[in-house]
């Protein structure tokens, strides 16, 4: 069989991204591309949107697993690439296209030249949110197929290619989605007295949650509030009667993901007493931290250390989340950043990282899984 073109490959993902638990036509690429390989070397199992692809090794001990997540965002693409996204407000904006070919690519190595162990391949849906990881954690696939150590790898837009950046312990951290609704009494725009406008309500509620982070959360142990959409009123006229926010909270501490949620309470309390209105507050998904295992990961260091053209990074701690986070929970192994050079970064429209990183990812992270073969011996 000829070694395929991952590149190709990620530019038919791109081209198809798909919300959380909505991604059909991606799970069917990945296993019309799986198919392609000789079968009697993996066994396949569909979960939900996503897919467990167990590997055979020579003479198994353990199971080494690997997981890439598979959605999209809805984002409008502005690349202006050849192969930008053809489905409309979505697009691979978090670099899962990379994701999915890179471990692609490393499980056609791995069929074509296994190792003793088995592996097992996690293509999980819904990393976005509302959340793949912890129900394919509690589905019976998984529990038959339980990886003895797991890893992941995300792009990093600012790392030149040839980067890996990592470190020991927290690297990713806790997240809460935010869905806020306010509930006031509409009216005409002349006549503010006779109504409870939502859309003055809702402006003073972003700006009063600011102060949280500065002065509630200690300045050693950050946290983000970050509102991302803001919705209300109908026309210029006309006093809004709803408004709704959504954003996400980030801690570094699963304590301080408490203590920020206490306190926005109380502001809500006190702003239903001084806009006479009514607001519901719905925490969505909530991601465990992301915590890499301090053995996997010095020891995954010392690999990129020793070998040539990879320049390693010890970074800092970031405030994305992961639900890879409850992987890691669970069992033990990492996940490390990518360096794939954009100018524009995750999230962004104009995403757009170099394609060299996907052959230097299936080559690391397949002379990395050689290693602990050899380690196994
Ligand atoms: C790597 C990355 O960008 N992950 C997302 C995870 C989103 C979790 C959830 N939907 C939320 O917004 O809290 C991120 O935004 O960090």
């Amino acid at each position: 069989m000829t070694v395929p073109d991952f590149k190709t490959i990620r530019r038919d993902l791109h081209k198809i991204p798909e919300l959380g638990f909505q991604e059909h036509k991606t799970q069917k690429y990945l296993m019309d591309y799986i198919s392609t390989l000789p079968s009697h070397r993996y066994e396949l199992k569909k979960w939900k949107t996503g897919l467990f692809v167990k590997v055979a090794g020579t003479e198994p001990t353990r199971t080494i697993g690997y997981r890439a997540d598979i959605d999209g965002l809805p984002i409008r693409e502005e690349t202006g690439l050849d192969f930008q996204s053809d489905h409309v407000e979505k697009m691979h904006a978090c670099g899962h296209d990379f994701h999915m070919s890179i471990a692609l690519g490393v499980l056609t190595h791995f069929v074509q030249h296994p190792i003793e162990d088995d592996l097992l391949f996690i293509f999980q849906p819904a990393e976005e949110g509302p959340g793949g990881a912890q129900p394919m954690l509690d589905s019976d696939e998984m529990k038959r197929w339980m990886p003895d150590a797991v890893f992941a790898l995300h792009i990093a837009p600012e790392y030149e290619v040839g980067t890996v950046a990592v470190k020991e312990g927290l690297l990713f951290a806790n997240t809460s989605e935010l869905f806020i609704k306010f509930k006031g009494k509409g009216g005409h725009a002349a006549y503010p007295h006779q109504t409870k406008d939502m859309i003055v309500a809702a402006s003073y509620f972003v700006t009063q949650l600011q102060p949280i982070v500065s002065r509630n959360v200690d300045p050693l142990d950050s946290a983000v509030i970050t509102i991302g959409k803001m919705e209300s009123g109908t026309v210029q006229n006309i006093i809004a009667e709803t408004a709704t926010l959504e954003g996400t909270i980030r801690t570094l501490s699963p304590e301080s993901m408490n203590s920020v949620k206490s306190r926005l309470e109380a502001l809500i309390q006190g702003m239903k007493i001084s806009y006479d209105c009514d607001i519901e507050v719905d925490y969505g998904s909530m991601y465990q931290q992301v915590y890499n295992d301090p053995e996997w990961t010095k020891d995954f260091i010392s690999f990129v250390e020793t070998t040539d053209n990879r320049n390693l990074v010890i970074c800092k701690e970031a405030m994305t989340g992961e639900d890879f986070g409850y992987m890691l929970e669970k069992i033990p192994g990492f996940m490390f950043w990518l360096g794939v050079n954009s100018p524009y970064g995750l999230h962004h429209s104009k995403l757009n990282p170099e394609e060299e990183a996907i052959d230097f990812a299936i080559s690391l992270m397949t002379e990395y899984f050689e290693t602990l073969n050899v380690k196994t011996k």
